[in-house]
């Protein structure tokens, strides 16, 4: 049985944590003071600490602190969480600053103090020394299908999650754009206890922040003026299971305050009714922000910061991993050749030089789509590194309002070729279509298919 330390000078906290920790089946210690509680850790296997801040009749939490700052010196590896009032966020934060676990606000209840303590300890348990393990072995232990890569990186950040899945643990992604976060959050929930249970993914960067409340907690007929049926929110969807709150950095500073309190409280407000339901859900997030920047700007709450992240993971960016663009390349021509139904296709050793070659700002969905548009442009089966130059060159968004390509990439025999190409593959090869679609005779047409060497 594992046992939990509850430090707090006030008598009747001590008997009611303890009650409810031994209902959640923990065996319990108390202690009254800083002095005590430490007398208590030296003495017997404490497997995690919840304290409170002040002792006496010190409200400043200083010797919580100290507290706090002794555990960690003296038994790094004990799990501490913190007890603070509402008020008094700073003092949370500097405590997660000083390695505490979790910290749980006043007033709490009981399913908020059991889940924190729950998860501390799981996380505890699974906080041993990364081994070096290869894709292999990591498909054995978890479900990563959709995850594509070996990449060392990669490999490392995949145990990470294995092992966090199963906790409840908030878990903050982050990482350029494009780099895989979404696929790594859909992860966590196929390998976490909730994975039968609803995962909703939820784009703040696309929610004004005056639609933030009802959009997320839900509202009843006639709480405005366009509310013309009840709404359920979407943490309200999620319960039981798994919220993905994707472009965190988007949120705005009024929408973070509502935020960090359904995070923390685990209750929140349908719109226009005074009722507050309670709510199970593990949170996942992901920015390719960085927030620490923007908590220095004060764009970003610290508070909120540290309840979204008990484990933070980084995906690297695609020039980072390069080893994998091979591997990326074909799973991407795999899943194009079945869409646009060209069999056999394959990549030729000069396309996966080139693509290797590229710096791919946009991550793995740009390589994605200049994958799929190769497919879409090229008529031969395998790919050759022109394919990419041709269908890179005429991509829409090409940083010029015309949509052509910029000046100077192209001439305008390789636009004309490009364009033959894109026909061809559009009319599957029928020539009288294709020669129709351009505006000229078939003859016409074979005549370019020759000077350009096409075969079709
Ligand atoms: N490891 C991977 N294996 C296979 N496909 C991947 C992998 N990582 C990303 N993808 C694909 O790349 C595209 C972009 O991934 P995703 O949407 O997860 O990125 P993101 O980091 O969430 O992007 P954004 O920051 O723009 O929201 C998706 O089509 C996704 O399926």
């Amino acid at each position: 049985m594992q046992t939990v330390l509850i430090v707090d000078d006030d008598a009747s906290v001590l008997v009611s944590l303890g009650l409810v920790l031994k209902q959640a089946g923990y065996g319990t210690r108390t202690a009254k003071s800083p002095t005590d509680a430490m007398a208590v850790l030296k003495k017997e296997r404490i497997d995690l600490v919840l304290q409170d801040m002040n002792f006496s009749r010190q409200t400043t939490g200083n010797e919580g602190m100290a507290l706090l700052q002794e555990i960690k010196t003296t038994f790094p590896a004990i799990p501490v969480i913190l007890i603070t009032s509402w008020g008094s966020i700073s003092l949370a934060v500097s405590g997660m600053q000083a390695g505490a676990s979790d910290f749980i606000t006043k007033p709490w209840t009981n399913e908020q103090i059991v889940q924190s303590v729950r998860t501390a300890l799981k996380l505890a348990s699974v906080d041993v020394p990364l081994k070096a393990f290869s894709r292999e072995e990591l498909d054995k232990q978890y479900d990563f299908s959709g995850v594509v890569g070996r990449d060392p990186k990669l490999l490392q950040l995949l145990q990470i999650i294995g092992r966090v899945s199963a906790t409840d643990a908030s878990v903050l992604i982050t990482g350029e754009s494009g780099t895989g976060k979404e696929v790594i959050a859909d992860a966590i929930h196929r390998n976490s206890l909730r994975k039968n249970r609803p995962l909703v993914k939820v784009n703040l960067g696309s929610i004004p922040s005056t639609l933030f409340e009802s959009e997320l907690f839900g509202h009843v007929k006639g709480a405005f003026t366009d509310a013309r049926a009840d709404r359920k929110g979407r943490f309200e969807e999620a319960h039981t299971g798994t919220i993905f709150l994707d472009e965190i950095g988007d949120l705005d500073f009024s929408c973070q305050v509502k935020l960090l309190r359904v995070l923390q409280e685990r209750t929140f407000e349908v719109v226009g009714s005074n009722k507050s339901r309670n709510v199970d859900v593990r949170v996942v997030s992901a920015t390719n922000k960085n927030l620490m920047d923007m908590i220095a700007r004060e764009e970003f709450r610290e508070d909120l910061y540290y309840r979204l992240n008990l484990i933070s993971v980084h995906l690297p960016a695609l020039r980072e991993r390069r080893e994998d663009i091979p591997l990326l390349a074909r799973h991407f021509l795999q899943m194009a050749a079945k869409t646009y139904r060209r069999d056999n296709m394959e990549l030729s050793e000069n396309a996966l030089r080139w693509l290797q070659s590229r710096t791919f700002p946009g991550n793995i969905r740009e390589l994605k789509h200049t994958i799929e548009r190769a497919v879409i442009m090229s008529p031969g089966q395998v790919l050759q590194a022109d394919d990419f130059n041709l269908a890179n060159a005429i991509q829409p968004g090409t940083p010029s309002k015309d949509n052509l390509p910029e000046v100077g990439t192209m001439s305008l025999e390789d636009i004309e070729k490009a364009m033959i190409l894109k026909a061809i593959t559009h009319h599957a090869g029928n020539i009288s279509k294709v020669a129709e679609s351009l505006g000229m005779s078939r003859f016409a047409l074979y005549r370019r298919l020759e000077k350009f060497g096409i075969r079709v």
